[in-house]
């Protein structure tokens, strides 16, 4: 039963009706996972023992090694979602893990929650081995896409309730539930029953929920802007962004939306075919992508990637040399350049790393125009302030800046010789 449907009559009560188990996978509910009650010996309802809690009380790092998951028994490993990995995501940070639709971020999620059990690996809350443990025994929070609130309670009620359910005392409850409130713009409608509110602020609710509680490992959220109006995406990313640097919970955030990834998290792990393919700082992940995958997958508009020949000389492009030396093996198939359209230079002057191109296109992005030049017959996006107008005619001198342009061999990052 979803927990909205009706309120809690205990704290064991409401642990039975938001079972993940009882929901389907990513549209669900708030397990948050045994309240302390269990730890001291009190029935919480669940099957499991005491000795299968895991008793960290406070942020965690987690760790997974060597984890994997086929869906289908027997699946060769290729066809895994998850291809063996290990990542650690540490203690107060806020990780988000992005890539395209199908790529195992669900499935990532699920198996640090406890939703899903590795087909292989293990999974480590502060080095302790919880992958046999189910959700409840995790402590762990979880938001998901659809807001899941107790609609007859009052927004206060709903803040509060996992805190009381703790039984943390009166004073530290309400002290806590006026920072969530505060910190999310909830403060001024805490008298207000959750039923009459509009989804974003249910939604809001169900973040304040999960950051609520200080003594979680971790709070795991899929998609939890999905519902949000476009208009109002941005101010919640904002709050939430500002909510985590003040609370500190370890965050581990799922989504398909790279600018939703860069402006929340302090790491990403970008995803393709059940495999990390780079994990890194927004910073690193636009200064440096791994792979040409990454270069397409972070930046608006992606980073430009040119096929260069090599003779014995220098490479070229386009019959002309790129002034770098890259160690790169002989044998590898294709050779390209990649840099990002904020680097690229329209110029009046030749010189080196200078090209002749055609400009094709100018588009408005705000502040900013994107002008999409041929370059030896390969598309490149210069993307640069608007007061620096566009150039007359269609002949534009393109320049690639050294220090900007990275080398790919067949398809991977060469680092630098
Ligand atoms: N319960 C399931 N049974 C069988 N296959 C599944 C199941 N859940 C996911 N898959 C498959 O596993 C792969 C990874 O799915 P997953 O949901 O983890 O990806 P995702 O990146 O989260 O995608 P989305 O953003 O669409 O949710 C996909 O090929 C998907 O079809």
């Amino acid at each position: 039963m979803w927990p909205s449907a009706r309120s809690p009559s205990s704290c064991r009560s409401r642990a039975s009706t938001t079972s993940p188990s009882a929901t389907s996978s990513s549209s669900g509910s708030v397990p948050t996972g045994c309240s302390p009650s269990t730890s001291r010996g009190r029935s919480c309802g669940h099957p499991h023992t005491i000795s299968l809690q895991w008793k960290g009380v406070d942020m965690a790092q987690l760790d997974i090694v060597d984890v994997g998951h086929a869906y289908a028994p027997g699946a060769e490993e290729e066809r895994w979602a998850l291809k063996p990995l290990k990542l650690t995501f540490e203690s107060g940070r806020t990780y988000a893990l992005v890539g395209p639709s199908g790529c195992g971020k669900t499935t990532l999620l699920n198996i640090l929650s406890g939703l899903v059990r590795p087909s292989r690996g293990r999974v480590l809350f502060d080095g302790v081995d919880v992958t046999p443990l189910p959700t409840k025994a995790r402590n762990i929070a979880q938001v998901f896409q659809f807001p899941v609130i107790y609609k007859s309670m009052t927004v206060y009620d709903n803040l509060a309730f996992p805190l009381q359910c703790r039984r943390w005392d009166k004073a530290r409850v309400d002290s806590k539930v006026r920072q969530v409130a505060e910190a999310l713009d909830l403060h001024d409608r805490l008298k207000q029953p959750a039923r009459g509110l509009t989804a974003d602020d249910k939604q809001l609710i169900s973040l304040g929920r999960g950051l609520v509680r200080d003594d979680v490992a971790a709070v795991l959220m899929d998609e939890p802007l999905t519902v949000i109006d476009p208009q109002l995406k941005h101010s919640l990313r904002r709050r939430i962004r500002e909510i985590t640097e003040q609370f500190r919970p370890t965050v581990i955030y799922v989504t398909h939306d790279q600018y939703e990834a860069m402006s929340f998290a302090q790491e990403l792990i970008v995803m393709k075919d059940g495999r990390a393919v780079q994990q890194g700082t927004p910073e690193q992940l636009f200064e440096a992508p791994s792979a040409t995958y990454v270069g397409y997958f972070i930046g608006s508009p992606a980073m430009n990637f040119l096929t260069v020949d090599r003779g014995d000389g220098p490479f070229v492009l386009g019959g002309r040399p790129l002034s770098f030396a890259w160690d790169i093996p002989r044998s590898t198939a294709e050779v390209q350049v990649g840099v990002r359209p904020e680097y690229v230079k329209i110029v009046t002057d030749p010189g080196p790393n200078t090209f002749p191109g055609r400009l094709r296109s100018v588009s408005d992005h705000g502040a900013q125009r994107v002008l999409e030049v041929e370059v030896a017959g390969q598309p490149v996006k210069a993307k640069m302030p608007r007061e620096e107008g566009v150039p007359v005619g269609e002949e534009v001198l393109v320049h690639l800046p050294r220090a900007k342009v990275l080398p790919y061999a067949d398809g991977t990052l060469v680092l630098r010789s």
